[in-house]
Parts: structure tokens; C-alpha cells; sequence
């Protein structure tokens, strides 16, 4: 993701620098898109203290509060700081690592993915909400300066109802493909997938309606299909994490829906069932 926005960021022309957190810079990342391009990527430690004005966070969920610890040294007074990460749950503790700055939240349907250690692929540049959790502002002077620029980007007044789509439709597409070792658009060809499917979004929609979290207007399962209908080819991101050996989100996913279900006195069988092979 950071790639991604960095490439799109080099395109529009917006001054940006990609940086990550490990100690030897990256002179070339090779990012596949409509046209090839190269990045490079600046080690953390070689920013001057106080430096960094916009700060775009994009590592998994899991690793923001860590992420944000590293940072907070180079952040000028006044930065502003937003993460893609999906899920939910992780907010409090992001916050409270930089208590002197405002945590924004970006939610995209870009899908990038990391080919090879030091080459990235674009399948596409999505539509991508950013906006700051518990404040409805209208879209503030540093979005209008930037991000504004980037398109497919849009200032999100209610950006909490993003993340809840998000996190209603990643909760059940991501476990079950991990789980079936399948892309998105097989959950719908195999039969016992499509049924297992239709099961999960009929166990995870109420509890999703009683935490204000999807909307009694809307139906659950026609709204997954429809995104698996349009990324039938994808390896769901929690896919490629399994097949990598890397940690997933599913704590931020399907482990928080448990958490906040289960303060509801609401129980989600099929829902632990996949947080536990998926742990
Ligand atoms: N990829 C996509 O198309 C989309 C992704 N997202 C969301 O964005 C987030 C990032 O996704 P994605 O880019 O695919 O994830 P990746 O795992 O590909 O990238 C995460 C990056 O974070 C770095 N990282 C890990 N730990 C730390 C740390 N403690 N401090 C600083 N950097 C760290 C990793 O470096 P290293 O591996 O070297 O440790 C890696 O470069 C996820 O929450 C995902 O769900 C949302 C929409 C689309
Ligand atoms: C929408 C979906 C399932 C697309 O692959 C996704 O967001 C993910 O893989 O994390």
C-alpha cells in the first residue's frame, strides 16, 4: 500500500518521501502497474527529528501502535497522521502513541500486493476515504493542499461508516478464503464455499446491525457477492498472509466482531470457529 500511494503521489507530482523502518535504504522497488516505475525507500533513522509534517502509517493493523512509537520522534508539533491499515481495534492504542497529534483513518479499495521482496503489483488504485474517527469535519486545508490531488481520493466527514463497510465485508470474504485457499470469485463458484458463505453473513449480520456497525437497509450477503463478483481474481490480502507465513488481520477482523459481539451477550460460532484456525 505504502508503494502504491507513494508511486500515485510521484505521478501527480505531490513532494512525498517513502520510508520504512528498517536500517539500510532501498534504492529500488519496482512497482508493476499500467506502466513500470521505480520508488526508493529512505530508512526511518536518517530524518532529521521534528521533520515530518503528513505522516501516512501503511502497515497492517497490527503494527500501527509500533509504527507510530518509531515515528513520533520525527513528527513535527502539529503533524497529522493517518493509517490504511483495515480492521478495527487498534485505534486507542495508535492514538495514545502520539498523544500530541490527531490519528486519521484511510479506507481503500486500491489492491496492490508485493511480488518479490523489492517489486510490487498494482491491480488497481481503488477509491480511498480518509477522514479523522469521532469528528464529522469538512475536508481541512492539508487534504485540499495534497491528498485532494490523488485521484480516486475523497475527504470522508463520516469516516467511521467506511470503516464499518469495510470491516463487515473483510470479516467474511477474508477468513473464508484463508481458511479455503481460494480467491474471492471461487467463494462463489464451489458449492460448499458459497454455502459456507451464505452461513457466515447470516450469523455476522445481526450482530453487525446490533453493534451499528451495517445497516438494516442493506443486505450483507448481496453486497459480498457483488465484491467478490468484482475482485473474482484477487488472493484476499488475508490469503496472501497465510500463503506467506505471515500474521493476518484477523485479530482486527474477525477477533474484534467477537469482542464487541460478545460484550452484547451475542455468540458467533462460525466466527470463532475461523478466528481459531486462523490464529
Ligand atoms: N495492499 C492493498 O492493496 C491494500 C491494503 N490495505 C490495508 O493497508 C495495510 C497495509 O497493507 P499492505 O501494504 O498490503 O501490507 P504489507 O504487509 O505488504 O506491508 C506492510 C509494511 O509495513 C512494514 N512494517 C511492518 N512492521 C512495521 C513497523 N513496526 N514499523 C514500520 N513499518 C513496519 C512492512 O515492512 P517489512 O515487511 O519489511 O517488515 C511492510 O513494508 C493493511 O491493513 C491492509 O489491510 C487496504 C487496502 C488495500
Ligand atoms: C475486498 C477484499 C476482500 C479484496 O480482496 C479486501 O479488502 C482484502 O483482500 O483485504
Amino acid at each position: 500500500m505504502g508503494c502504491l500511494i507513494a508511486h500515485r503521489m510521484q505521478q501527480s507530482e505531490l513532494p512525498s518521501t517513502l520510508v520504512h523502518h528498517h536500517q539500510e535504504p532501498i534504492r529500488k522497488i519496482v512497482v508493476d502497474g499500467p506502466t513500470e516505475a521505480h520508488l526508493e525507500a529512505l530508512p526511518l533513522h536518517t530524518l532529521a527529528h521534528g521533520s515530518i509534517k503528513r505522516l501516512l502509517i501503511t502497515t497492517k493493523a497490527g503494527q500501527v501502535e509500533n509504527a507510530l512509537a518509531l515515528a513520533r520522534p520525527y513528527l513535527t508539533k502539529g503533524a497529522v497522521v493517518a493509517s490504511t491499515a483495515n480492521g478495527m481495534g487498534f485505534e486507542k492504542a495508535a492514538q495514545n502513541s502520539i498523544p500530541d497529534h490527531t490519528f486519521h483513518r484511510a479506507i481503500s479499495t486500491a489492491g496492490a500486493f508485493r511480488v518479490s521482496a523489492n517489486r510490487v503489483r498494482i491491480v488497481s488504485s481503488g477509491i480511498t476515504r480518509i477522514g479523522r474517527p469521532g469528528a464529522s469535519l469538512s475536508s481541512p486545508q492539508w487534504f485540499k493542499d495534497s491528498l485532494q490531488y490523488l485521484s480516486g481520493w475523497q475527504w470522508a466527514s463520516n469516516i467511521e461508516q467506511a470503516i464499518a463497510g469495510k470491516f463487515s465485508i473483510n470479516c467474511i470474504i477474508n477468513p473464508l478464503t484463508a481458511v479455503l485457499s481460494c480467491r474471492n470469485g471461487e467463494l462463489l463458484d464451489r458449492g460448499e464455499a458459497k454455502a459456507e458463505l451464505k452461513a457466515l453473513c447470516e450469523e455476522t449480520e445481526p450482530a453487525l446491525i446490533a453493534l451499528g456497525l451495517w445497516s438494516e437497509e442493506e443486505d450483507l450477503l448481496a453486497t459480498v457477492v457483488s465484491v467478490c463478483q468484482s475482485t473474482a481474481q484477487n488472493n484476499s490480502s488475508m490469503l496472501q498472509d497465510t500463503m506467506a507465513g505471515r500474521p493476518t488481520e484477523v485479530e482486527f477482523l474477525n477477533g474484534e466482531l467477537l469482542r464487541r459481539a460478545t460484550s452484547l451477550g451475542i455468540s458467533l460460532p462460525l466466527n470463532s470457529t475461523l478466528l481459531h484456525s486462523l490464529r
